[in-house]
Order: structure tokens, then C-alpha cells, then sequence
């Protein structure tokens, strides 16, 4: 049989969920979910509204039953859901009712493994009380820390034999290697209904599960993923991943157009001393970024020599919370230098200092090892210890601006796609 793709509709209004689900059917997707913020923010009346617009396709309700099995079930099937999502980690008393409500109101019965302590004997469980599929499901929040869901999918097809799913940050790769591995259903959210061009995603989904290959697969390592998604996203994404922290003040760029993504090596330099500033560029390893406290706005740590430095270094380029001085060779050289302002004045190479210990750079606090990313918009930095997951979820904040920068080019205002005074605080 052919695989089954699950678009996931986890979006916030109804209308614009419908319009991106038929872009998503257009490209060959087979199933519609409503997904659970979707049912969080507009009820059961989205289900309805979804049954209404496509009266021949398959309506998943993604409710996450917890408790309450047989009247949430109900609801759902109602309402016109043919599949109802529950929790595989609800009690057996919630599981069986869920089944028999199911079977009451002809709807499947679907269980997310999301978070169950031992999925695998779990799901021989769920399949003996009647569950109709098992959903092997790493959830948005845990892809964001590098979980996926593909080797427990291996298991869980050997254990059962009803239908299995997976979900999670699902792409043309990993939706291909989970076919190979006898996925029988692909759920994907995120990499169709946030992208500009959803029907061209779920037609590229649809040739990776029809001729499925192991190809488009890979795993690079944390350092290299992390480089790579924070290269392909801009300084405002990541500060709202990060909740607006994480950008430092007054520092600007002095080559407009240059970005730059490393890690930190810091320098706490004192007003009027280039020294340590300069001898970091001789501790730096390729890729590094040179980030330097240095305390005045009118005498430069740094200039067109140390530049030039850089380049036989492979340092990625350098931030100064303080002033910088060569601006022109600095531009002829095309060297990524970010700063407060640009002055005639350096100092003194005395030696007071440190190299890398932890300094505070444009309000923020910087430790050796962090991850700076720099562009026209200023500079963000990035705990190391979090930088994987605020990668991933300023790439997430990335993709939501890509859809809504396409909603806005076919003519909608953005408190129009936003639907914004619906959600004013009051
Ligand atoms: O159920 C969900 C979150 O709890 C999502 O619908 C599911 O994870 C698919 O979305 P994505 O492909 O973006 O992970």
C-alpha cells in the first residue's frame, strides 16, 4: 500500500488552516489533521469546518486524550473526525474507553508515544486494548534539544502490527527513511504548512515517500548543524527564539552586508590597551570570533592591522564593545568588524587583560566557547549550552516568517494573516 502523508495543521485559525490544507492536497498529501493547537484555539467547530471543506478525506483530530476517553472521542467524531488522537501514556481505563467510543461513532483510534517512559512494550499494550495506530512522535519542543523519532519507529514496526505512524520534524530525508523502514503513515507539520510554497513541499514529501531512498539523510555533527542553521538565519530570528535575550547593545556593524556565525574567544581588554585584543587573533582557531570588551568610545583596541591579521588566522571576524579604528582598510579588506563607533585614536599595547574569560560585551554576558552570530541588524550571542536548541527554534521562528511573508505578498496585511486583535492581551 501506498504510505499515507498526514499533513498536521497546527496553526491557530481555522480559515487559514483550510487554505493551507488544500495547498497541501494539491501536492499530494492524503490526510488532514486538524492539528491540537488548531483544536486548542477554535474547538471542535475546527473539525467541523475542516469535515466541510474536504467531505472525502481522511480528518485526524489531534486531541491528545488524557483522560475522559469516551466523551473527548465522542466530541471529535462528531464533529467529523474518522481518526482521534490520544495519548499512549493515558491510563488503560481512558485507552479502553477511547476504543469503545471509537467503535461506537466508526472512528479509528490513533496513540502518540509522545514522552511515554517504555514506548516499545507500551505499544504491544495499546495495540491488545484496540488502538488502531501507534504514533511514534518526537514533539516540537523535543526536536528543538535533537530528539527524532526514526530508531524507535524501527522497534516499535517489529512489535506491532497494526498501522504505524511517525511525526516529528519530518522532511524529504527523514520521510523517506521512515518509508524504508515500514512507516505506513508520515506526519508532517512544520516542513509543509510553513513553507512559502506548501504545495510544492507536500508534492516533494509525496516523491520521497512514493520512491522512497536513504540519500537525502544525514547527520552532521552538533557543531556542524548548528553553524549551519545559524548561517541560514537572521539576528532577529534568533532574539526571538530567544525571547528578546541575547543581543547586545550599541554594537554595529561597519561592513553593512558582512554576516557572521563562530564561537566566542573573549578578550576583557582596558581603555587605551590593544594588546590582549591583538594577541587573541594568535589563540583564535579557524571559525573563531574575536569578542572584546575594551571600556572607551573614543580610544580603538583595534584597527586595520589587526584586520588584516584575521585573515591569516581564519578568525570569522570580531566584535568590540568599544571603538574601532581603520574603518576604510577595514572595508577594502571586507573583514566582518562590529562595534560601537569608529574613532582616529588607538592606544598603548600594554598586556593588562585576559583572554578568554568570561566578559560582558553590549550588556551581555559572553563566555568562551559561546556562539555569536552577527549581521546588519547587530549582534546576538548564544550560550553554548543552549545553542543547538536555539538554532532550531529561530530556524522554526524563520520558516513561520517565510509563510507569512508569502501571505503578505498575495495581499493580506500582516494583522490581517495574523489575525492580530484576536489575540491582543486584555
Ligand atoms: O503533534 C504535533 C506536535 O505535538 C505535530 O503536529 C507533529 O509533531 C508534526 O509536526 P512537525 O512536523 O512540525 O513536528
Amino acid at each position: 500500500m501506498k504510505p499515507i502523508i498526514q499533513v498536521a495543521l497546527d496553526l491557530l485559525e481555522t480559515d487559514r488552516a483550510i487554505r493551507i490544507g488544500q495547498e497541501a492536497l494539491e501536492g499530494g498529501a492524503d490526510w488532514i489533521e486538524a492539528g491540537t493547537p488548531l483544536i486548542k484555539s477554535e474547538g471542535m467547530d475546527s473539525i467541523r469546518k475542516l469535515r466541510e471543506a474536504f467531505p472525502a478525506k481522511v480528518i485526524v483530530a489531534d486531541m491528545k486524550i488524557a483522560d475522559t476517553g469516551s466523551m473527548e472521542v465522542e466530541m471529535a467524531a462528531k464533529a467529523g473526525a474518522d481518526v482521534i488522537v490520544i495519548l499512549g501514556s493515558a491510563d488503560d481505563s481512558t485507552v479502553l474507553e477511547a476504543v469503545r467510543a471509537a467503535k461506537k461513532y466508526g472512528a479509528r483510534i490513533m496513540a502518540d508515544l509522545i514522552s511515554v517512559p517504555d514506548p516499545v512494550p507500551r505499544s504491544g499494550e495499546l495495540e491488545k486494548m484496540g488502538v488502531d495506530i501507534i504514533n511514534v512522535h518526537a514533539g516540537i519542543d523535543q526536536q528543538m534539544t535533537g530528539r527524532d523519532s526514526l530508531s524507535l519507529m524501527k522497534e516499535v514496526v517489529r512489535e506491532v502490527s497494526i498501522q504505524v505512524a511517525i511525526a516529528g520534524g519530518l522532511d524529504i530525508g527523514s520521510c523517506s527513511m521512515a518509508v524504508k523502514e515500514g512507516a505506513d503513515i508520515v506526519i508532517v507539520g512544520g516542513n509543509i504548512v510553513r513553507s512559502a510554497d506548501v504545495t510544492a513541499s507536500a508534492k516533494a514529501i509525496r516523491d520521497a515517500v512514493d520512491s522512497p531512498s536513504v540519500t537525502g539523510y544525514s547527520k552532521k555533527t552538533v557543531d556542524e548543524e548548528i553553524r549551519s542553521i545559524l548561517g541560514s538565519v537572521s539576528t532577529p530570528n534568533i532574539s526571538d527564539a530567544m525571547h528578546r535575550k541575547g543581543a547586545m547593545q550599541d554594537i554595529f556593524t561597519m561592513v553593512p552586508g558582512k554576516k557572521i556565525v563562530g564561537t566566542a574567544v573573549t578578550v576583557q581588554a582596558f581603555k587605551g590597551d590593544w594588546a590582549k585584543a591583538v594577541e587573541a587573533i594568535d589563540e583564535a582557531n579557524p571559525g573563531d570570533i574575536i569578542v572584546i570588551y575594551n571600556g572607551s568610545r573614543h580610544v580603538a583596541p583595534w584597527g586595520g592591522l589587526a584586520t588584516q591579521s584575521c585573515l591569516n588566522k581564519g578568525v570569522a571576524g570580531v566584535v568590540i564593545d568599544g571603538a574601532v579604528r581603520d574603518i576604510d582598510d577595514i572595508r577594502r579588506i571586507d573583514f566582518p568588524v562590529f562595534a560601537t563607533c569608529n574613532v582616529p585614536n588607538a592606544g598603548e599595547p600594554k598586556g593588562f587583560g585576559e583572554i578568554n574569560s568570561e566578559i560582558v560585551c553590549g550588556n551581555q554576558a559572553v563566555k568562551p566557547g559561546d556562539y555569536i552570530v552577527g549581521d546588519d541588524n547587530g549582534v546576538v550571542v548564544i550560550p553554548r549550552e543552549h545553542a543547538y536548541e536555539i538554532a532550531r527554534r529561530a530556524k522554526e521562528v524563520e520558516k513561520t516568517e517565510q509563510r507569512l511573508f508569502e501571505e503578505i505578498r498575495r495581499g493580506a496585511t500582516l494583522s490581517e494573516v495574523m489575525d492580530l486583535r484576536k489575540w491582543e492581551k486584555h
